[in-house]
């Protein structure tokens, strides 16, 4: 027996005529392999090795003729040629679960196999020619759950060998029991096994928004379809809440009460979005951001007027380019028109409290930058979310759900964007409060949240 393994040998037949080995090599490290098994070896586990790779004729040799099953699971194998198993005349049960295989090449063209574990991979596409195992008359399961499958390769994947091969196709989700039954009825039956979609069925239907973020739909609760993404809006409707009561209270400009309370209004329907996945929802979440960023603009755009003076140009131009957003975005329902459109309105206000840092009030650079950090860093995480959604979603399926809800960015971004956006409503208002010679400052609750401080004293 190889050092290191342990192998067990059984005897079966007329006075123990006929013995099979079981060979266990597992747990003992990537150099196992190339290992040497005892001749009419049936069952060899080499799992849990962190091999990365199986190449050439590692899997020769005289005990490899009569092997029945191999273990290759919990590994870090990438790429799997089917070839290397070509000596395996016998194989019957591979396990390849656990593994990081992004691509299959070649199949295992020519083996009796009667089950191939591919659970928990990378796969992302499928050569159809991996299913032309040998004909022995017996089923053939493949399982392919928790793979990144596209959905359109999925049913394309389905309906074609549906037709060519006779497969049956089952969920992982199904218990096991449910196979044998399916597959009794006719002739030798195929088996496929795939993962069930990662979104659920819940609560507010099926989702009619024209965005539905990666978070997977009504996994932690029945009622709630994006749990994360919904109560991570906290940020954005607290804080602002207690922002606008304390800027009514120090008799501030309504301005920044609105400022904040249409931060406060973009969270609630932000969660009333994440919460239902419904289009008129989404619009409650959609139009206030541009509405409240409107509200931002105007603020920036005036703050070195006369106190309580309004201005009614910039209001109308912005009324006219709220309502105007409003009604294209109705008509034509295309999220990238919305997010252009707030992307403007926020350049303008980087535009503009820069220049101000800059020329203005100097000693507010911290402050000013620490919001655009916050904010396009918030930024960076919306589109990490959205460009690898397909990788994220696979390791949450790693990791414990907890841990897993660390690695839902659009939440990030909500409260990124809320902390961003609520430090900016500060900015506005002490260069405001500057300028109009009150005396602010930043104070910190509990040390840690960021509140503006008026004192009733003018300067003179
Ligand atoms: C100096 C710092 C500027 C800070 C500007 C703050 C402006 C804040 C205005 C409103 C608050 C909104 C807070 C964000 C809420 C997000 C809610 C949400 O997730 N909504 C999505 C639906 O769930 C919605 O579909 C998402 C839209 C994302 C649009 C992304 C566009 C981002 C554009 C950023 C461009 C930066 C440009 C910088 C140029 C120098
Ligand atoms: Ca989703
Ligand atoms: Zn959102």
């Amino acid at each position: 027996c190889h050092l290191g393994c342990r192998c067990e040998e059984q005897s079966f037949g007329l006075f123990n005529s006929f013995s099979l080995t079981r060979v266990d090599c597992s747990g003992l490290g990537p150099n196992i392999i190339p290992v040497s098994i005892p001749v009419e070896t049936s069952l060899l586990d080499l799992s849990s090795n962190g091999i990365r790779s199986i190449e050439g004729a590692v899997l020769s040799g005289p005990g490899y003729t009569t092997l029945s099953s191999l273990n290759l699971s919990n590994n870090l194998i990438s790429v799997m040629n089917g070839s290397v198993f070509s000596k395996l005349r016998y194989l019957e049960t591979l396990d390849l679960s656990w593994n990081a295989i992004k691509v299959l090449v070649e199949g295992f063209s020519g083996l009796p196999l009667a089950e191939v574990d591919l659970s928990h991979n990378l796969i992302h596409e499928i050569d159809l020619n991996v299913f032309r195992v040998q004909d022995h008359g017996r089923p053939f399961s493949v399982d392919l759950s928790y793979n990144l499958l596209k959905s359109v390769t999925r049913n394309a994947l389905l309906s074609h060998l549906f037709k060519e091969y006779g497969f049956l196709i089952g969920y992982s989700s199904e218990s096991v029991s449910t196979r044998p039954s399916s597959i009794a009825s006719g002739s030798p039956a195929r088996f496929l096994i795939m993962a069930p979609a990662a979104d659920r069925q819940g609560y507010w239907g099926t989702p009619t928004s024209t965005l539905d973020w990666c978070e997977e739909n009504y996994v932690v609760s029945f009622y709630i379809a994006e749990f994360w993404n919904t109560v991570s809006n906290l940020i954005m409707i607290i804080p602002p809440i207690y922002g606008a009561l304390q800027t009514f209270k120090s008799g501030l400009e309504v301005r920044y009460m609105l400022s904040f309370l249409g931060l406060a209004a973009v969270g609630v329907g932000s969660w009333c979005f994440h919460m239902t996945l419904q289009y008129e929802m989404q619009l409650l979440d959609e139009l206030p951001m541009i509405y409240s960023c409107c509200v931002f603009v105007y603020c920036l755009y005036e703050c070195f007027r006369q106190e309580n003076a309004v201005n009614y140009l910039p209001i109308a131009l912005l009324l006219f380019f709220s309502i105007t957003v409003s009604v294209v975005y109705l008509q034509w329902k295309e999220p990238v028109f919305h997010q252009v459109m707030y992307a403007f309105l926020v350049a303008f206000l980087v535009f503009r409290s820069v220049f101000i840092v800059t020329w203005v009030y100097p000693w507010l650079r911290a402050l000013c930058y620490t919001s655009l950090s916050v904010f396009l860093l918030g930024f960076v995480l919306w589109n990490i979310d959205n460009i690898v959604c397909d990788t994220l979603r696979a390791t949450r399926q790693r990791l414990p759900p907890v841990v897993g809800a660390v690695t839902q960015l659009h939440a990030w971004w909500h409260i990124l964007t809320g902390l961003g956006s609520y430090l900016h409503i500060l900015l506005s208002l002490q260069i405001r409060t500057t300028y109009l010679k009150y005396r602010p400052k930043v104070k910190f609750v509990c040390g840690i949240w960021p509140l503006l401080h008026i004192e009733s004293e003018k300067m003179s």
